[in-house]
């Protein structure tokens, strides 16, 4: 194991999970990540790229066919009594009782825990105390999901693990859950997350991994993981300029070439200061208006289909 284990508050290190058995399918290939005490990192991924799987063993819902994890130091499924107290799990499935009542459910949950939240202050957390006296087969989805997350930080976790925390919640309950997953992170809690909301994770990661196929492909800071990747310059071709009459700009290549006077021309590049300063200091010298103009970095989204993409990833240690 690493040396960092008094810092990350999870490790999770070349870990393999076979699913059927020692010829079955292997949906996670060998990751490994850490977790600094204090962080909020989020696993993205296709489909089926093995973030759940890597979730649970994180969880200590089931052991790795190899490799290790550590949650707060702990083995998380052997030595499940030393830390499911510290840790909050919120998978896909939440699995109630339908019949019986929000505050029910809570109290029923807050019973199992040695020093729990009042059941109000959690449901206040989530904007679920309206829904308190609601049977939870009376839920809606979104709701559901909050009851997931008030009964994730109920314990007062050290460690969280959110499993897309925020799917099927609509834009005000994200947010909301935003603001509550900060304000955890501002107390110190550690979370690791997964989605599939790329602008979730760039507001809120302080590191993310990209997984695909069951291997990390892409590992860093949201800003580490674009900075890789071309930015992008669009404006819209002035009257009888063609994209042949553009001057050679350094380190670009434009999206299309078959670009007519007057249309939006995109010009990806890996130097977007030099590109746009001879393009503007051309537009200058011909006295040309460059309408529209924009210059962006590249996007999360953009990085992401870029890797998503990779036909032989590489694995990546984060
Ligand atoms: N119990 C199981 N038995 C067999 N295969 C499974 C089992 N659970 C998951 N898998 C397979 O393992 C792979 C990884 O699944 P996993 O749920 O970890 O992916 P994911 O990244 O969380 O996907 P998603 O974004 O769709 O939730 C998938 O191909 C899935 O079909």
């Amino acid at each position: 194991m690493s040396t960092s284990a008094t810092s990350a508050a999870v490790e999770v290190n070349a870990v393999h999970r076979r699913y059927g058995g020692p010829h079955g399918f292997e949906a996670v290939r060998g990751v490994s990540f850490e977790v600094r005490r204090g962080e909020l990192f989020a696993l993205l991924g296709t489909n089926g790229a093995g973030k759940t799987s890597t979730m649970e063993l994180v969880a200590g819902f089931s052991r790795p066919q190899a490799g290790e994890v550590r949650v707060l130091g702990h083995d998380p499924e052997r030595d499940r009594a030393a830390v499911r107290p510290r840790v909050g799990i919120m998978l896909q499935e939440g699995g109630f009782p339908p019949d019986l009542t929000v505050a029910e459910t809570v109290a029923m949950w807050a019973g199992t825990l040695t020093d729990p939240r009042p059941a109000g202050e959690a449901l206040e957390l989530v904007d679920l105390s309206d829904r308190a006296s609601v049977r939870v087969r009376q839920l809606s989805g979104g709701e559901r999901r909050r009851l997931d997350l008030a009964l994730a930080v109920l314990g007062r976790p050290a460690v969280l693990l959110l499993d897309e925390p925020t799917t099927g919640l609509d834009p005000e309950s994200r947010r909301n859950a935003w603001t509550m997953v900060r304000s955890l992170l501002a107390d110190g809690v550690t979370v690791l997350l997964t989605t599939h909301y790329l602008h979730e994770a760039q507001e809120l990661a302080d590191r993310l991994a990209i997984m695909h196929g069951g291997v990390v492909v892409a590992a860093g800071s949201p800003a580490e993981i674009v900075a890789g990747h071309p930015a992008r310059i669009t404006f819209r071709l002035p009257g009888g300029v063609t994209p042949e009459l553009l001057p050679p700009l350094p380190g670009a290549r434009p999206e299309s070439t078959a670009v007519a006077a007057g249309q939006p021309m995109t010009i990806r590049t890996d130097a977007l200061q030099a590109t746009l300063t001879e393009l503007l200091s051309w537009a200058h010298r011909h006295e040309v208006e460059l309408a529209g103009l924009e210059a962006r970095p590249a996007s999360l989204e953009e990085a992401f289909l870029a890797v998503a993409d990779h036909d032989n990833p590489m694995e990546v240690r984060a």
